[in-house]
C-alpha cells in the first residue's frame, strides 16, 4: 500500500498539519520527525485546555482501551502532554494501520491549547523514544512499513501553500536533479545525520566551517546551528542583533537576507534567504530570524526552515536507515 497526504502550513509556517482518519473521525495532526508518539486531543480532557480542536472520541466503537498503559511527553521548549492509550484504525492518505496505538490526551500544556490548528501530533522519529509505559508503542510508520510498497516516507514542505507527505513511494515530480543519500544515526531515536561545510550568501567566497551531527525535524519550525555558523550568517545581515528579550537574532523586516548553502553527503543544498525571515517580532519593524543558535538545545536541528528548501526521503529500504535530500 501507499499513502499521500497534504501538509498544510500554519501561520508563519510554524508547523504543518495533515488530515488523518482515526476510526470514523478525521483529525488534523502535526507530522513530527522529531518525536515518536501519536497523541491526540480527546474527550477525556478538561474543556479549559481545548480551544476548538477536534477531540478523539474514546467511546467510539473501534477504539479499544489498552488498560494500564499511560504516556507523558515533554519537549525541549517546555511544552508537553499526557494521557492514556487506545488502539484504533489509523488511515493516512490511503496507508492504513489497522491497530495503531492512539495516545488520548487527558492534559496538554498551553502551547498546544493555543495551537488551534492542530488536534495532536503524529510522531515519525524512531519507536525507541516512544513515551508509552509500561511498553513503548510503534510509530505509525513502524506499524505500517512492512505493508508499504517501499519502506520509506517523504516530506515536501512548502511555504504559503500545501506540501505533502508520502508513505511507500517517492514522488519524482517533487524534486529536480538527483537524490543525495547519507547515513542515519538513530542511536538517540532521531533521524540523525552529519552535515558538512556551509557558506553564507551565493558569493561562495566568504566564511565556511563545518556543522557536524544534526537531526531532520519536521516538528521544529526553525533551524538551529552551531554559534559560529549563526554568527557568520548574521554578520551578513545589516541591522541584525541578538535580542535577549526576544530570545534570538532579530533584524529589520526590510533587511535583505543572504542564502545559506549547506553541504550534506557531498552535495550543496541552498536555503534561500527568504526562508530565514520567520515572523514579525511585534515590536518595532523587526523580524525574528529563522536561523538561531543551538546553544542550550544540545542538538543541531534542521527544522522546517531547512526542510522547505528540499525534498526529504526518510528511508529504511536498505535495512539500516538513511536520509535523502534533493533540491526542489
Ligand atoms: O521535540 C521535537 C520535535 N517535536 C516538537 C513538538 C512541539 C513542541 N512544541 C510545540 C508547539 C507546537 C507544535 C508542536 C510542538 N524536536 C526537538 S529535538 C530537541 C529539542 C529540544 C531540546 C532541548 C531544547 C530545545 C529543543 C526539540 C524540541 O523541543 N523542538 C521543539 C522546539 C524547539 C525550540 C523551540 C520551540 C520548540
Amino acid at each position: 500500500q501507499t499513502g499521500t497526504v497534504a501538509a498544510n502550513p500554519e501561520q508563519y509556517d510554524q508547523a504543518y498539519i495533515c488530515p488523518v482518519t482515526i476510526g470514523s473521525q478525521t483529525l488534523h495532526l502535526d507530522f513530527d520527525t522529531g518525536s515518536s508518539d501519536l497523541w491526540v486531543f480527546s474527550n477525556l480532557m478538561p474543556s479549559s485546555e481545548v480551544d476548538g480542536q477536534t477531540e478523539f472520541n474514546t467511546n467510539s466503537a473501534g477504539a479499544t482501551k489498552k488498560d494500564g498503559y499511560t504516556w507523558s511527553i515533554s519537549y525541549g521548549d517546555g511544552s508537553g502532554a499526557s494521557g492514556v492509550v487506545y488502539a484504533d484504525t489509523v488511515n493516512v492518505g490511503g496507508a492504513t494501520a489497522t491497530s495503531q496505538a492512539v495516545e488520548a490526551a487527558t492534559s496538554v500544556s498551553s502551547e498546544f491549547t493555543s495551537d488551534t490548528g492542530s488536534d495532536g501530533l503524529l510522531g515519525l522519529a524512531f519507536s525507541s523514544i516512544n513515551q508509552v509505559k509500561p511498553t513503548p508503542q510503534t510509530t505509525f510508520f513502524d506499524t505500517v512499513k512492512s505493508s508499504l510498497e517501499a519502506e520509506l516516507f517523504t516530506a515536501d514542505l512548502q511555504s504559503n501553500g500545501p506540501g505533502s507527505y508520502t508513505f511507500g513511494y517517492i514522488d519524482s515530480s517533487k524534486y529536480t536533479g538527483s537524490i543525495t543519500y547519507t547515513a542515519v544515526d538513530n542511536s538517540q531515536g532521531f533521524w540523525g545525520f552529519t552535515a558538512g561545510g556551509y557558506t553564507v550568501g551565493g558569493g561562495g567566497s566568504n566564511s565556511t566551517g563545518t556543522i557536524g551531527s544534526a537531526i531532520a525535524d519536521t516538528g521544529t519550525s526553525l533551524m538551529y546551528l552551531p554559534t559560529a555558523a549563526v554568527q557568520s550568517y548574521y554578520s551578513q545581515v545589516s541591522g541584525s542583533s541578538y535580542s535577549s528579550s526576544q530570545g534570538g537574532y532579530i533584524f529589520p523586516c526590510s533587511a535583505s537576507l543572504p542564502s545559506l548553502t549547506v553541504s550534506i553527503g557531498g552535495h550543496g543544498f541552498v536555503v534561500p534567504g527568504s526562508n530565514f525571515n520567520y515572523s514579525p517580532t511585534g515590536s518595532g519593524n523587526t523580524c525574528f530570524g529563522g536561523l538561531q543558535e543551538n546553544t542550550g538545545i544540545g542538538f543541531t536541528i534542521f527544522g522546517d526552515v531547512f526542510l522547505r528548501a528540499v525534498y526529504a526521503i526518510f528511508d529504511e529500504t536498505q535495512g539500516s536507515p538513511r536520509i535523502g535530500f534533493a533540491a526542489q
